[in-house]
């Protein structure tokens, strides 16, 4: 396994959003992943709807939250998604107004990845930017630096949260840890939350749950 990674050095990851005062994090989730997978198997990056999902995807809750896998067999179902520019973000559930012609990116399926952290960065490696659940406790009160909040204080088993892993790292932490490992996520509050978006959270003890719902599109 090399020691870091990061698709956003290859072109496939797109700016970070921001999802406003709408629980759509599971909807950016998702959209970034599709937006990864095609880009590496297409290449040409697309930013693509939120709101899609948010308006038209019967299987989860729009603005009061929702499920990956949910969402991928929604995608399914309605066709494919639509790009941001034409469907674009509201934070608010709308009426769906999806239009077959304007559908840009179509699923064949969806996969879920072992929750063995090594194996996750494997995949990441070879196919793309990974979908997961985490617990976001620990995210609220994050001002950069690597997270590694204590199990109590971040329950693995409380999933609450929809993000996108892009990476992978360890850190030469001069004092304590020599290598400190890391995921590289990103998040969906906008670029001044974080570091410019996004997260970096300790890799390799289950931290925050992060590696129990990791999951990816499979795109045509
Ligand atoms: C109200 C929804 C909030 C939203 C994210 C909002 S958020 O703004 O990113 C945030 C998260 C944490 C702290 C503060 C702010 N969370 C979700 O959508 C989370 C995301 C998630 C959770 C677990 C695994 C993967 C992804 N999902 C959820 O909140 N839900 C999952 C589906 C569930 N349905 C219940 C009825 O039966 C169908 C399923 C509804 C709640």
């Amino acid at each position: 396994l090399s020691p870091s990674f990061d698709w956003r050095q290859k072109g496939v990851v797109t700016p970070v959003k921001n999802q406003g005062s709408c629980g759509s994090c599971w909807a950016f989730s998702v959209t970034g992943n599709v937006e990864g997978q095609y880009a590496i198997k297409h290449g040409q990056l697309l930013s693509l709807s939120e709101q899609e999902l948010v308006d038209c995807d019967d299987l989860d809750e729009g603005c009061n939250g929702g499920l990956p896998d949910n969402a991928y067999r929604a995608i399914e179902q309605l066709g494919g998604l639509e790009l941001e520019s034409d469907y674009p973000y509201e934070a608010e559930n709308e009426k769906c107004h999806f239009k077959q012609n304007l559908v840009k990116v179509e699923l064949t399926s969806a996969v879920n990845i072992t929750s063995n952290e090594t194996q996750i960065a494997q995949w990441l490696v070879q196919n793309g930017p990974v979908a997961i659940g985490i617990n976001a406790n620990a995210m609220q009160f994050y001002m950069g630096g690597v997270s590694h909040p204590l199990k109590f204080l971040c329950n693995p088993k409380n999933l609450d949260h929809g993000v996108l892993i892009v990476g992978y790292g360890t850190s030469r932490y001069p004092l304590f840890h020599r290598n400190l490992p890391y995921w590289i996520i990103k998040n969906s509050w906008g670029k001044s939350w974080g570091e410019q978006g996004y997260y970096r959270v300790y890799r390799g003890d289950g931290t925050c749950g992060l590696n129990t719902m990791a999951s990816s599109a499979v795109v045509v």
